[in-house]
């Protein structure tokens, strides 16, 4: 056991609590170091290096001197190390595991369970990397032919959340180093630990000199940091997922510099139960789609509307369904929601709340803090009679709060759902083909989920619309081309010119 860690790991050499810059393993230039929170018993278990502004310009030159290497290094051998940097995760997968949990709170078969989807990422752009393609082309003028190449931007920059640490780093990494793009990382302040070993993993898998970078910082030290970053005249590309306000941010201060950008911002997604659903498979979705993470995915279902026909019952399936959970430590055996991971998110679910009730809802379980723990637990909570006009209707709640509207028709449902400046994902449920083309072109998100919650993976193409964001993250041939650019070469022949 690394000493003072709450949990024992099977290889604890695989755990780093040091920044990785330039393939060194460094303290930050102030030496002052931030606290990592367990939420799950609100004590502090880690530090990290409190990096700011003043250490961005190291790590980015020499991510940029590496990339002058890297843009060169052959696509196989890209490969081949991300198929390295795969294998030694998959193998030290439960360790990392634990480390996710003590960061963001969820169960340990979420954590495992996130780390499996996110090796769907290496796996899939390690193959993307050798079929990245050019084109060639007889345009109209004599004797003249036009083609493309593709080439990596830069020096990417990743600034990541702390709801997916793992997964959100490998669809923004996986891409990125398949390109031929060197990347910083700037993880969430309160997920840096679990990033950490994915750097050691990729510094064992063959990724050195800079390639791949992680950069930590505290609450306080994040704007200051992160804007160094966008600024930085060698980064040519900025990859973001977090909240709306922040994201608008970003792409002001990489406007500067005309960096590209990809925004992976706020949901607020609409899932809507007509009266021909499969109610159980609808409840089965819902089940994991709002639960996961207590509610704190950018994909989960923040608003529910169920057709009047069936809402009734629909209120009593879920609620029977949802007061089975077990909340509790997510490193507890027999969990199944953990606590939200930061204070904020109880603060919130409680405005969410009480301002419901002021308006009318009916809260049919949950609804308080769980009492008696200095974690940050909130009881599952389902409100009925959710209206317009209520703040779990315009923001997002990421925390594990339900509400559920009534609705009457089609008409009315695709209204509501579409009503919000947000467009990440929407969800339905119906057994009428009509319907579900009908919903699929009129619903406004980048991602509709047909009779399913759960439409995320490395081969589908990721990114909402909107104020959701813009760019694509995973998926054939769209997520590296957010790393790369395309030039264009024109060749006259038989002396044409
Ligand atoms: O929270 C955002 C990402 C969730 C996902 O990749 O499914």
């Amino acid at each position: 056991m690394v000493s003072g860690l709450p949990f024992q790991m099977d290889n604890a050499d695989v755990f780093k609590d040091l920044a990785y810059v330039n393939s060194q393993w460094k303290e930050a230039k102030s030496s002052k170091r931030f606290d990592v929170v367990d939420p799950g018993s609100g004590k502090v278990w880690a530090s990290c290096p409190d990096m700011d502004a003043s250490d961005v310009d190291e790590a980015v030159k020499a991510a940029h001197a590496s990339f002058l290497t890297y843009r060169k290094v052959n696509p196989r051998v890209r490969a081949q190390r991300l198929l390295k940097w795969d294998q030694l995760i998959r193998e030290h997968r439960d360790d990392i595991a634990k480390i996710v949990t003590y960061e963001t709170g969820k169960p340990i078969a979420e954590s495992q369970g996130e780390i499996d989807y996110a090796l769907g990422f290496t796996w899939w752009f390690a193959g993307e990397a050798e079929r990245i393609q050019g084109a060639i082309q007889t345009p109209a003028a004599p004797g003249r032919r036009v083609f493309t190449v593709k080439q990596p931007v830069g020096v990417a920059v990743a600034l990541v959340p702390w709801n997916f640490p793992i997964a959100m780093i490998l669809r923004k990494a996986g891409a990125a180093l398949a390109a031929g793009c060197t990347m910083v990382v700037k993880p969430s302040p309160e997920s840096p630990l679990s990033v950490l070993t994915l750097a050691l993993l990729a510094e064992r898998a063959g990724f050195s000199n800079g390639e791949f970078s992680v950069m930590t910082t505290s609450l306080a030290n994040t704007p200051g940091l992160s804007e160094a970053l966008c600024r930085h005249p060698n980064v040519r590309k900025v990859t973001f997922t977090g909240s709306t306000r922040v994201g608008k941010l970003v792409a002001k201060l990489c406007s500067d510099g005309l960096k590209k950008v990809t925004l992976e911002l706020g949901g607020n997604c609409p899932f809507l139960i007509f009266d021909d659903a499969d109610l159980n498979q609808a409840a089965d979705a819902l089940m994991l789609l709002k639960w996961r993470h207590a509610g704190q995915a950018c994909i989960t279902a923040n608003r529910v509307y169920v057709q009047s026909g069936v809402y009734d019952k629909f209120a009593d399936i879920i609620r029977e369904k949802t007061s089975k959970l077990k909340v509790g430590h997510g490193a507890d055996s027999g969990t199944t929601m953990g606590p939200v991971t930061t204070p904020n998110g109880l603060t919130k679910a409680s405005a969410q709340v009480a301002d419901a009730k002021s308006k009318g809802g009916q809260v049919i379980l949950g609804g308080n803090r769980v009492n008696g723990t200095e974690g940050f637990f909130f009881e599952p909570t389902i409100i009925t009679d959710a209206k317009p006009g209520m703040l779990i209707s315009e923001e997002e709640t990421f925390a594990p709060v339900m509400a559920l509207f009534k609705f009457d028709n089609e008409e009315e449902a695709v209204k509501r759902a579409n009503d919000t400046s947000m467009g990440l994902a929407s969800y339905f449920f119906t057994k009428n083909v009509d319907r579900t083309w009908r919903l699929l072109e009129n619903l406004e998100a980048g991602m509709i989920g047909m009779n399913t919650g759960n439409s995320s993976a490395a081969e589908s193409p990721f990114g909402g619309i909107k104020e959701s964001g813009y760019g694509k993250e995973s998926g054939k041939d769209v997520a590296v081309a957010e790393y790369m650019i395309t030039k264009t070469g024109t060749l006259t022949l038989d002396g044409h010119y």
